[in-house]
C-alpha cells in the first residue's frame, strides 16, 4: 500500500497527447520521449494503443523493453483481441499494465448499442480476462462524468470485483467543474464495495479551461492517480498537464499536501523536447513551461524582483529547470532592470552614462518587440561609437529605393553647423556615403564595410562596421540600428571622426578635440 498522500503521476503523452490531430510521433522519438519520462521519475507511462497500428505496437513493446523506473502501460478497447495485443507489447516491461476502457455514459452506451447489463458483462469478461494476464489491471469507464451515478457505481463495482487495481474516472469531454469531479471521487469511494482497495485516477481534458482544476479537487477527494501529458496536449483541448498539478502540488504544500516521485527539475528540457517532437509549440503564457511564465518586462515587477525576487514569482525557474535571466528587456523596462541588465554583460555605468543609454534603450525598445542580450551590447558599443560630442554628427536621413534607383538626402552638424545633401547612389549606402562625401570631402578610402545582423527577424539590429584608410591612417566605425542605412551611415560617419581624430594626434600643432570614444 503507497504512502495515502503520494499522488502517482501517469503520463498520457505518448498516447492521448498523440491523439492531438497532427502531432503524431516517429518511433525514435516516442523512445526519446518515453525515456525522458522514466527519467523524470513519471509512475506510469501509457506508451500507445498497441492494437491501433504495427508502429503502436511496436513502440510501446520498444518502450517496455527500456523502462528502467516506470510502469508501462497500454491502451485495449473493451474487446480481447484488442487486451491480448496489448498484453503481448506491455509483457516484457519490468512493470507492466494494462488499460482497458468503454464508453458508459447513456450516449457511450448507445454506440455499440448494449443495454446496462450487457455493457456490464462485457465489463466483468474483459477486465477479467486481463488480470489473468497481468496483475496490474486499469479500468476506465469512459466518459465517467456524464454516466449516470447508480450506473457509476455498479460498473465500477464489477470491474474492482474483476481484478481492477486502478479505477479511472475520465472527464472524457472536460465538461465537469471541479466540485462535482470531487464530489464524484467521494461518491465512489462511499458508495462502491472495494474502492479502498484500489487506487482512483482522475483523467481530465481541458475542453472548458478545468482540466488541472479538476483534477486537483480529485486528488484532494481521494483520488491518488492523476492522467496528465506534457505541455497538456492531448485530443481537442488537451489533457490535465503534468508541469501543472506536480508544481502546484509543489507550491501549495499548505493546501495540498500530497507528493509525486518527479524531478521538476526535468519539467522544462521535456516541456522543449515534447513541443518540438510533435510540432506543438506551448503557447509563450503557459503556465510554468511558457516562454514568459518566469520573465518579467514591466519596470515596477522588475525592480520588485530584482530587490525581492518572490514579490512577483512564487516558485524559482530551477525548481522546473530554467537557469536563464528572468527579466526580459522591453519598451516597458525601467532603469534599474537596464542598469542590473547591462552589469550582467559586463558593462557598469555611472548615472549620466546610464541616463544616455536608457534614452536610447527606450528608442529602440520603440522600435523592436524584443531586446535581446545582443542588442543591449550593439547598444553599448553605438553608444560608444558616436557621442553628441562629435565633430561629424548624422541629424536626419531620409532614402528613397525602387527598382528606378536610390536617392538619400542626409542633414549632418560639421562642427556643430548643420549641412545637407542629396545624392543618387549605386544602391542606398552608396548613395549615403556619397551624401556624407559631398558635405565632408574627404581622401579616406573605404577598405571595410560589413552588416552582420546581431539577433533574429526582420526588425533586428543590424551591426554595421566601416573601415577607412588616409594617409596610412586607419579609422573604425561601428553602429547598430533596426534600420540597415542609418547604422551604415553611423558607422561610416564614425569612421571619419576617428580618423581626423588620429590625423590631429599626430599633428600636435592642431585644434584637438576631446572626443570619447572607446572603439
Ligand atoms: C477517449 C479516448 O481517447 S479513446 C481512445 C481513442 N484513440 C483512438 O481511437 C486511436 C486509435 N484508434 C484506432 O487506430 C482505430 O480506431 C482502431 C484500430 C482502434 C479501430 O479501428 P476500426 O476497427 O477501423 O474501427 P473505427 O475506428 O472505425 O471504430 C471504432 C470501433 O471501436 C468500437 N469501440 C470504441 N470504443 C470501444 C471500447 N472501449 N470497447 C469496445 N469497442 C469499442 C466502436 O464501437 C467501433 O466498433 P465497430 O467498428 O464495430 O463499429
Ligand atoms: C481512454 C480514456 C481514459 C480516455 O482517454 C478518455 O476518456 O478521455
Amino acid at each position: 500500500m503507497i504512502d495515502k498522500n503520494r499522488v502517482l503521476i501517469f503520463d498520457t503523452t505518448l498516447r492521448d497527447g498523440e491523439q492531438s490531430p497532427g502531432a503524431t510521433m516517429t518511433h525514435d522519438e516516442k523512445l526519446e520521449i518515453a525515456d525522458l519520462l522514466d527519467e523524470m521519475g513519471v509512475d506510469i507511462i501509457e506508451a500507445g494503443f498497441p492494437i491501433a497500428s504495427e508502429g503502436d505496437f511496436e513502440a510501446v513493446s520498444d518502450i517496455a523493453k527500456r523502462a528502467k523506473f516506470s510502469t508501462i502501460c497500454g491502451l485495449a478497447r473493451a474487446r480481447l483481441p484488442d487486451i491480448d495485443r496489448c498484453w503481448e507489447a506491455v509483457q516484457h516491461a519490468q512493470s507492466p499494465r494494462i488499460h482497458t476502457f468503454i464508453g458508459t455514459s447513456p450516449l457511450h452506451r448507445a454506440i455499440p448499442n448494449l443495454t446496462m447489463d450487457e455493457m456490464a458483462d462485457v465489463i466483468h469478461e474483459t477486465v477479467s480476462h486481463a488480470r489473468n494476464l497481468c496483475d496490474n489491471v486499469q479500468w476506465s469507464p469512459m466518459d465517467a462524468t456524464r454516466t449516470e451515478h447508480d450506473y457509476l457505481c455498479r460498473v465500477v463495482e464489477i470491474a474492482i470485483k474483476a481484478g481492477a487495481t486502478t479505477i479511472n474516472i475520465p472527464d472524457t469531454v472536460g465538461y465537469t467543474a471541479p466540485v462535482e469531479s470531487a464530489d464524484l471521487i467521494r461518491m465512489l469511494l462511499e458508495r462502491v464495495p472495494g474502492a479502498d482497495e484500489i487506487i482512483f485516477a482522475t483523467h481530465c481534458h481541458n475542453d472548458l479551461g478545468m482540466a488541472t482544476a479538476n483534477a486537483l479537487a480529485a486528488v484532494d477527494a481521494g483520488a491518488r492517480q492523476i492522467e496528465c501529458t506534457i505541455n497538456g496536449l492531448g485530443e481537442r483541448a488537451g489533457n490535465t498537464a503534468l508541469e501543472e498539478v506536480v508544481m502546484a502540488m509543489k507550491v501549495r504544500q499548505d493546501i495540498m499536501p500530497y507528493q509525486t516521485h518527479i524531478d521538476t527539475t526535468k519539467i522544462m528540457n521535456i516541456s522543449r523536447r515534447v513541443a518540438q517532437v510533435s510540432g506543438f509549440p506551448v503557447q509563450f503564457n503557459k503556465a510554468i513551461v511558457g516562454k514568459n511564465a518566469f520573465l518579467h518586462e514591466s519596470g515596477i515587477h522588475q525592480d520588485g524582483v530584482l530587490k525581492n525576487v518572490e514579490t512577483f514569482e512564487i516558485m524559482k525557474p530551477a525548481d522546473i529547470g530554467l537557469n536563464e535571466a528572468n527579466i526580459a528587456m522591453g519598451k516597458h523596462s525601467g532603469r534599474a532592470a537596464l542598469r542590473a541588465k547591462l552589469k550582467d554583460l559586463g558593462y557598469e555605468l555611472g548615472d549620466n552614462q546610464l541616463k544616455d543609454v536608457f534614452v536610447r534603450f527606450k528608442a529602440l525598445a520603440d522600435r523592436k518587440k524584443e531586446i535581446y542580450d545582443e542588442d543591449l551590447i550593439a547598444l553599448m558599443t553605438d553608444s560608444a561609437a558616436n557621442t553628441a560630442d562629435d565633430y561629424l554628427q548624422v541629424k536626419w536621413l531620409r532614402v528613397v529605393c525602387g527598382s528606378d534607383g536610390q536617392e538619400a538626402e542626409l542633414k549632418m552638424l560639421v562642427d556643430g553647423e548643420e549641412k545637407s545633401s542629396k545624392c543618387q547612389g549605386d544602391g542606398p549606402v552608396d548613395a549615403v556615403f556619397n551624401c556624407v562625401k559631398e558635405i565632408y570631402p574627404t581622401q579616406a578610402k573605404l577598405k571595410l564595410y560589413q552588416v552582420h545582423a546581431v539577433t533574429e527577424g526582420t526588425d533586428a539590429q543590424a551591426t554595421v562596421s566601416v573601415r577607412l584608410e588616409e594617409d596610412g591612417r586607419i579609422g573604425t566605425g561601428a553602429a547598430s540600428d533596426t534600420d540597415t542605412i542609418l547604422a551604415s551611415v553611423k558607422a561610416y560617419v564614425g569612421a571619419l571622426n576617428r580618423l581626423r581624430f588620429r590625423s590631429q594626434k599626430t599633428a600636435p600643432d592642431a585644434d584637438v578635440k576631446t572626443v570619447s570614444y572607446k572603439l
